[in-house]
This record gives structure tokens, C-alpha cells and sequence, in this order.
């Protein structure tokens, strides 16, 4: 009989998740069954335990959640060349085709046929976990586990912030959720500066000042692009990154841009926005740049090398650690809250 072990699984199309016993699955061709060291909930995991309209029109339960991880290979599918078991690996979670006009233009972040782990198929919430090998991104044996777990959500933040010059750039970063954390940490390491943040949680103002914002505004009491011009002597930021999802920071952003100034955007907009494109865009001539996933693989390297650096501040934004899935629903629903930066489960109680 197969081993079983505790998994967070999706088990109905409604709100919430169960914490469910499931076989340790096997690897089949290809692939690689890892033992969870850390796995942390991304923004994806919370839409899909809330069951928003995104969820229900992608995800098929029943399905293991989550894709954001690091494990230790225990075994090797067939097929399998370039990895052993005892290596230590994260997991770039979109999988691609390889096949697509995109993927052979070397622009597999944006695959046409893109899979995910964890929303098209099982994902990592459990102490055992399948992944494919292509997919598979080894670490040096000294990394903390919470870190090379973050280092998925980190590119997108990576992407976000190093999509053009940033050392010694004023900046504007709207939104200070688990991602903006995670950009701010990027910008500073960079070398940007000042680095003003818009954020209207008290709580994740507190957060972002401790990971190294230089100014904090909330949004909801202060005007943020007034705030940018008395910092920045009327000039408007040299570089804007959007990472708030909401419209009317896209708006204030761009308001407060210096002309041929770059914009960044990671945020997903909840619905079509309205922007007065001729004055804020192309008479400004800004750069602007969509941000989706993580370059394959420039992106990881550069993401690795930072952490290794010693200069990404993580510590702050990794607010949450559980042993073992049982707090689960206490995790969602302080993430629901916005009262957590990144949380961390390391699925192995002992
Ligand atoms: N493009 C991609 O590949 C990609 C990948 C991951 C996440 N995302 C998106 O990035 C965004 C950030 O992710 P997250 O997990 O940090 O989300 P989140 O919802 O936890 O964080 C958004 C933050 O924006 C703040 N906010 C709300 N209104 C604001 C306003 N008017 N001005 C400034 N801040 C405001 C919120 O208080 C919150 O702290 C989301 O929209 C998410 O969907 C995109
Ligand atoms: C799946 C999504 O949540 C993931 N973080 C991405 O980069 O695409
Ligand atoms: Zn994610
Ligand atoms: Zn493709």
C-alpha cells in the first residue's frame, strides 16, 4: 500500500481548502518526488482558497494547492538525467512547451501554453511533492529553505524592478503586499534611492519601512504624487513600479513619473482601466513595461546570486513561519486580512 501523507487540498468548488491524507505520489517520466522543506502561500493560492472567478474558471478540484517550494529530491522518475536524489532544488512553477512561436523566441516566461503546478495540476501544500525535472532550479546546500522557497516570487519582483536602470533612481513602489515587500528588498539591494512607497495597510507601511523603504505614504490620507514631487524637488520619480493591482495607483503612479521616466507593472488589475494615455503616456514618453512571471532561466540566476549576496532583506517580509499544515485556515485568513507578508509553512514537524 502507498505511503500517505498530509496534504492542503482544494476538495470542492467553494471557499476554503481540507487538510487531507493522499498516497506520497510517484514519479513518473520526467519528473522528481521532492520532500517539502518550505513551501510559502503566493497571492494565486489565496484566490484559489477564496474561490474568486479567476479560481473558478481555471482550477479543477480535487488538487493539491500551491506552488511556491523547496525540497530535496528522494526520487528520480525515468528519464531523468540531470538530477540525483539529495539534490536540493526550488521549482520554477510555469511549465512550458518548449514547442510555441514564443518558447522558441527564448520567451518562455510567456509560453502561449503554459501549465502552472499547483493550479493546472497538484501542487506543493504537502510533505512530498512531484516535480516536473525541466522545471527544476538547483540550490546551493546553504540556502535557507523560506528563502529558496521565495526565490518564484522574488523573480517576479526581480523582473519587476531590474526591467531597466535602477542604482541611485528615485523611485515609486505602489502596493506593499507580499510582492511589493519583496520589491523593495530588490530596489535597495540595487542601490535605488530614495525608494517612497504607497501603501495604504499601516501594517505593511511598518513592514516596508523595516525592509528599507525610505519614505512611506498612505495613499488613502495622502496625495502620493504631490508627496513624490516635494521629495523628489518637482522632478517626479525616475522609475515607477506597480505592484498594488489597484487602478487608481496606476493612475497616481504615472502622475508622479519624471517624463522618460520607466514604469514597471506586476499588479493584475481587477477590471479594463480608463487612463488619460495621451498625457500620462506618450506626451510623458514613458517606458512601460508588462511584467508576467520570471525570465527562464536569466532570471533565477539573478535572483539566486542576490540572495547569496547577503543583500536582499528578507527577513522582515517572511512575517509568518507554521511546522506542519494544521494552522492552515489561521494562514489563509491572515493573508485574507492582509496581516502577513510572506508566510512560510516547513511541512516536516520534526
Ligand atoms: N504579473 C505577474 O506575473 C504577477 C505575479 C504575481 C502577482 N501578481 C500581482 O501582483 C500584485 C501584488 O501581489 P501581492 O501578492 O503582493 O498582492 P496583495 O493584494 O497582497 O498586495 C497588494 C497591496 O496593494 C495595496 N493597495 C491597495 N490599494 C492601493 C492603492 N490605491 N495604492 C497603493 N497600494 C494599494 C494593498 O493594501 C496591498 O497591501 C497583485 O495584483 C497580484 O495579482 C502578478
Ligand atoms: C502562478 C503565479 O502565482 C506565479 N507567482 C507566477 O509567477 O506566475
Ligand atoms: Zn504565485
Ligand atoms: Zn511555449
Amino acid at each position: 500500500m502507498a505511503e500517505k501523507m498530509p496534504a492542503i487540498m482544494k476538495t470542492k468548488p467553494a471557499y476554503g481548502a481540507e487538510l487531507v491524507e493522499v498516497d506520497v505520489p510517484k514519479p513518473g517520466p520526467g519528473e522528481v518526488l521532492i520532500r517539502v522543506l518550505a513551501t510559502s502561500i503566493c497571492g494565486t493560492d489565496l484566490h484559489i482558497y477564496e474561490w474568486n472567478e479567476w479560481a473558478q474558471s481555471r482550477i479543477k478540484p480535487p488538487q493539491i494547492m500551491g506552488h511556491e517550494v523547496a525540497g530535496e529530491v528522494v526520487e528520480v522518475g525515468p528519464g531523468v538525467e540531470d538530477l540525483q536524489e539529495g539534490d536540493y532544488i526550488s521549482a520554477e512553477t510555469h511549465i512550458v512547451c518548449r514547442k510555441c512561436y514564443a518558447c522558441r523566441h527564448n520567451r518562455y516566461h510567456v509560453c502561449q501554453n503554459t501549465k502552472i503546478f499547483g493550479v493546472d495540476m497538484d501542487g506543493v501544500f504537502a510533505t512530498y511533492a512531484i516535480v516536473p525535472a525541466q522545471n527544476a532550479w538547483k540550490n546551493p546546500k546553504d540556502m535557507k529553505p523560506e528563502y529558496a522557497a521565495l526565490q518564484e516570487p522574488l523573480g517576479n519582483a526581480v523582473d519587476t524592478v531590474l526591467a531597466g536602470p535602477i542604482a541611485g533612481r528615485s523611485t515609486l513602489i505602489t502596493g506593499a503586499g507580499p510582492l511589493g515587500l519583496l520589491g523593495i528588498a530588490v530596489a535597495k539591494a540595487a542601490g535605488a534611492y530614495p525608494v517612497i512607497v504607497s501603501e495604504p495597510s499601516e501594517f505593511r507601511r511598518k513592514l516596508a519601512k523595516k525592509v528599507g523603504a525610505d519614505y512611506v505614504l498612505n495613499p488613502f490620507e495622502e496625495d502620493p504624487v504631490e508627496v513624490v514631487m516635494s521629495i523628489t524637488d518637482g522632478a517626479g520619480v525616475e522609475v515607477f513600479l506597480e505592484f498594488s493591482g489597484a487602478p487608481k495607483a496606476l493612475e497616481q503612479g504615472l502622475k508622479a513619473t519624471t517624463p522618460g521616466g520607466r514604469v514597471s507593472l506586476l499588479g493584475l488589475f481587477p477590471r479594463d482601466v480608463t487612463l488619460d494615455f495621451n498625457n500620462l503616456i506618450i506626451f510623458k514618453a514613458l517606458e512601460v513595461h508588462g511584467i508576467t512571471g520570471r525570465h527562464l532561466w536569466e532570471t533565477w540566476y539573478t535572483v539566486s546570486s542576490l540572495i547569496q549576496s547577503g543583500k536582499l532583506n528578507l527577513d522582515p517580509i517572511i512575517t509568518h513561519k507554521y511546522k506542519g499544515f494544521d494552522k492552515y485556515e489561521e494562514a489563509f485568513e491572515l493573508m485574507r486580512a492582509g496581516k502577513t507578508g510572506k508566510v512560510v509553512f516547513f511541512p516536516h514537524k520534526g
